[in-house]
């Protein structure tokens, strides 16, 4: 029985520090996963790069991988599409590394329901003020944005139960800390269960 990578999703409300943290571990792990790089249909912020940070795309191009069986999911998001390509998470699983997909509730959900044995982490604010000061500080939105952010956080945070662990992000390096020792005993575990497998059935 070959060992296949493991599909881990980071996912939380929008603020929270998914990018930031994300970014965080693969400066500092980066050698024991890929990323894989989303596709959206938002325009690109200053400084983000086509093929770095997204795959920006028009709604036709996205809405025709959608129909060409393209995505292992896809969420609209504040009046835009963003999604997973499919071919880069099965190659990279089947190589046997492990794959990181930061994302929203929406297609964490949708990624939970196909996908038996992912491990599904939620990045949680220390509080909800907080959240709301991140957005604001961050300056990428207006006023009408950050209200609509914070009314889906909300709604986001109810669906917290249906992931293996929440991590609160209070400071980056303790967040990544903890989900480095989340993937690491995740791979000890499945490790032993192979070993089981493995010694039942009598094979090296
Ligand atoms: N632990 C932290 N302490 C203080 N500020 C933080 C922390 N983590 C992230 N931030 C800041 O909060 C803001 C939001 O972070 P970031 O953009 O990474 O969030 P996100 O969850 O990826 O957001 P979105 O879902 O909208 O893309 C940024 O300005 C970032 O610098
Ligand atoms: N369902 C998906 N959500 C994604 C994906 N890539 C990013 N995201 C999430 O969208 C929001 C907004 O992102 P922003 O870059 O406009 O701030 C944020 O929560 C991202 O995590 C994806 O492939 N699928």
């Amino acid at each position: 029985m070959s060992e296949k990578g493991m599909l881990i999703v980071l996912s939380g409300p929008s603020g929270v520090g998914k990018g930031t943290v994300r970014q965080a571990m693969v400066a500092k792990y980066g050698q024991q996963f890929k990323y894989s790089i989303s596709m959206t249909t938002r325009q690109p912020r200053p400084g983000e790069v086509d093929g770095v940070d997204y795959y920006f795309r028009t709604r036709n191009e996205f809405e025709t991988e959608i129909a060409n069986g393209g995505m292992l999911e896809y969420a609209q998001y504040v009046g835009n599409y963003y999604g997973t390509p499919l071919r880069y998470v099965n190659q990279t699983l089947e190589q046997g590394q492990d794959v990181l997909l930061e994302i929203e509730v929406k297609g964490a959900m949708q990624v939970r329901s196909k996908v038996s044995d992912g491990v599904f982490i939620f990045l949680t604010p220390p509080d909800l003020h907080i959240l709301q000061e991140r957005i604001v500080k961050r300056g990428t939105d207006d006023m009408a944005t950050i209200k609509r952010r914070m009314q889906t956080a909300r709604e986001e945070i109810n669906l917290m139960t249906n992931y293996d662990y929440a991590v609160v992000n209070d400071q980056v390096e303790l967040a990544v800390d903890r989900i480095e020792q989340i993937i690491a005993s995740e791979h000890l575990r499945v490790a032993r269960v192979l070993d089981t497998y493995q010694s039942m059935l009598g094979e090296d």
